[in-house]
């Protein structure tokens, strides 16, 4: 249900679309409960006022990187954002201190490169574009500071990214932890290569998926 707003004609709304999920346009006519939208793909579609979310028509157009930024959280708000981002790469979007990360369903090895693990190394949590490495620094420096164990829970469907995401959690934390290493290999192989152990172990079954993960330990003793 839509949050109670103050529609008139000319509102700019989102409505509820079978194809596209959400669809922008703008109030042509008001008859009670009943509201004319004009689509900007042309159509003009007649719905309740309930079923129709406020447009913020100032957002920036890249989108905003951290979405408790946003006129209105709502549903459309939220996936125009996150579409917008992607569109020009943007695979990560905060939520407060809540990482959402969307799959580009291609390698991007920029993202991930050691010059940018260097970069987010102690750089506070916002100063730079969101990214994974942000999260698994903040729950580090949080670990020693507090001299606490903590955790990172990797939550979505089947498919989202929920390994790959992880795997570049436990590379940073690699990365933090040293690189010397026994007979040969790096504190970071070793790491990546405990990753089916705790994928035995740790993984649960789950009605969408058989195999489903993922959190993150980060051990106080063991760093
Ligand atoms: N950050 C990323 N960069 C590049 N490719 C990615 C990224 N995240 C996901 N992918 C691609 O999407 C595929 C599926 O991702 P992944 O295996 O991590 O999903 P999952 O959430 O762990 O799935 P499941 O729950 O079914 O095990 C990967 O094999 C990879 O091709």
């Amino acid at each position: 249900m839509a949050a109670p707003v103050n529609i008139i004609v000319g509102s700019h709304v989102w409505v509820e679309d079978p194809a596209l999920a959400w669809i922008d346009g703008e109030v042509t006519r008001i008859n009670g409960q009943e509201l004319h939208v004009h689509t900007t793909k042309g159509k003009t579609i007649v719905t309740n006022v309930s079923k129709v979310f406020p447009k913020d028509t100032e957002a920036p157009p890249g989108g905003v990187d951290d979405m408790t930024r946003l006129s209105y959280l709502h549903e459309p708000g939220v996936l125009q954002n996150l579409a917008t981002r992607y569109e020009l790469n943007e695979i990560y979007t905060y939520t407060g201190n809540i990482l959402i990360a969307i799959n580009p369903f291609q390698r991007l090895p920029h993202l991930y490169d050691t010059h940018m693990m260097e970069q987010y190394k102690g750089a506070g949590f916002g100063e730079l574009s969101p990214h994974v490495f942000a999260v698994a620094d903040v729950a580090y420096r949080a670990m020693i500071n507090e001299g606490k164990s903590n955790s990172i829970l990797v939550s979505g469907e089947s498919g989202a990214g929920k390994t790959e995401t992880t795997k570049m959690l436990m590379r940073y934390l690699a990365h933090l932890g040293g690189r010397s290493g026994v007979e040969g290999r790096t504190v970071e192989q070793q790491v990546l290569e405990s990753n089916p152990v705790l994928e035995a172990f740790g993984n649960a079954k789950t009605v969408r998926n058989n195999n489903s993960r993922c959190m993150i330990s980060l051990e106080r003793s063991k760093f």
